[in-house]
């Protein structure tokens, strides 16, 4: 589904958490949206699916708007690091409630990952632990086969095998059946080779928008004199650079090789550094 964001502004009071942000996700990818606390990424998830409306500009789904739009509900399915379930329920009949209302419901799935999380059907959600939660709402984001699968932050106490495990499912999952998968972490180390573009939010506006690829294969970070490093930028795409002490580093959209060539300290950007970098810089600027 065609995911178009225009002029998209929320304000809470005099808090703006979206400032006016524009882009469009055109194809079924694994979207990684990520920010420092309070850029404003739950708040565009929640605007995206449904649940709360924006002050101004608009998310378009295929067209049409997902507030208070059934048709379009059942095709985004939105999980959040915590309280997704009603406590009194029991999982088994969480599973029941959204195996009707996702049209594309995958049972099998539920009930195999019912099994690798090792859930009890019968325990009630109010005495599961924070992890067992987040694995249940796992279970329910992956077995819902929403054609937009939105995960924020959906795994507050699961630990680093069970996280493993839900990468590998969601990569499974996402190669039998190609879907929208928009996942908001702060593990960014941890699964950024599962993103196929990534987005990174800073107080409200996107500071970026580029293909996983691009950035890991073209993206350098260079080194060394102010002079050396000025003149290999002269002709280059520059994402950011600083100074400090007669040297500079250099973010830059590039080539390792011909960095070397010309004498300069060339080192790859993990995602994680690119978004730390980013981020810190436009920090209240
Ligand atoms: N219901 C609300 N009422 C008032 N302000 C809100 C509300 N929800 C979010 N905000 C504010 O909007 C801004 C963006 O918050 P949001 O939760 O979208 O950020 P985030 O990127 O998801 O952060 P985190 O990584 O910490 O979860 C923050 O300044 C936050 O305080």
């Amino acid at each position: 589904m065609k995911i178009e964001v225009r002029n998209l502004s929320k304000k809470y009071k005099d808090n703006h958490a979206l400032k006016n942000i524009s882009f469009n996700l055109e194809e079924p990818k694994i979207y990684g949206l990520l920010g420092r606390n309070g850029a404003g990424k739950t708040t565009f998830m929640d605007i995206l699916s449904g649940q709360i409306l924006a002050s101004d500009g608009q998310i378009l789904i295929d067209g049409e708007n997902p507030f208070d739009n059934q048709r379009l509900t059942e095709s985004i399915c939105l999980i959040k690091e915590g309280h997704n379930f009603r406590k009194d329920l029991k999982v088994k009949n969480v599973l029941k409630i959204y195996s009707f209302f996702y049209p594309n419901w995958d049972q099998d799935l539920a009930e195999a990952l019912i099994k690798e999380y090792n859930l009890n059907l019968n325990s009630k959600v109010k005495t599961l632990s924070k992890g067992m939660e987040s694995a249940l709402g796992i279970t329910v984001g992956l077995a819902s086969k929403a054609p937009i699968t939105i995960f924020d932050e959906p795994y507050i106490g699961l630990d680093a095998p069970s996280r493993k495990k839900f990468y590998e499912i969601m990569l499974e999952e996402y190669q039998a059946e190609k879907r929208t998968i928009i996942f908001s972490t702060h593990l960014i180390d941890e699964v950024s080779l599962l993103f196929e573009e990534v987005l990174i939010l800073q107080e409200g506006s996107l500071i970026l928008q580029e293909e996983s690829e691009i950035l890991r294969d073209n993206t350098v970070a260079v080194s060394g004199t102010i002079e050396e490093v000025e003149a290999f930028l002269s002709d280059k795409e520059v994402i950011e650079k600083k100074q400090l002490a007669g040297m500079m580093t250099a973010y830059v959209y590039g080539n390792m090789e011909e960095a070397k060539m010309q004498g300069l300290h060339v080192e790859g950007i993990p995602i994680q550094e690119l978004m730390i970098y980013l981020t810190e810089r436009k920090k209240g600027a």
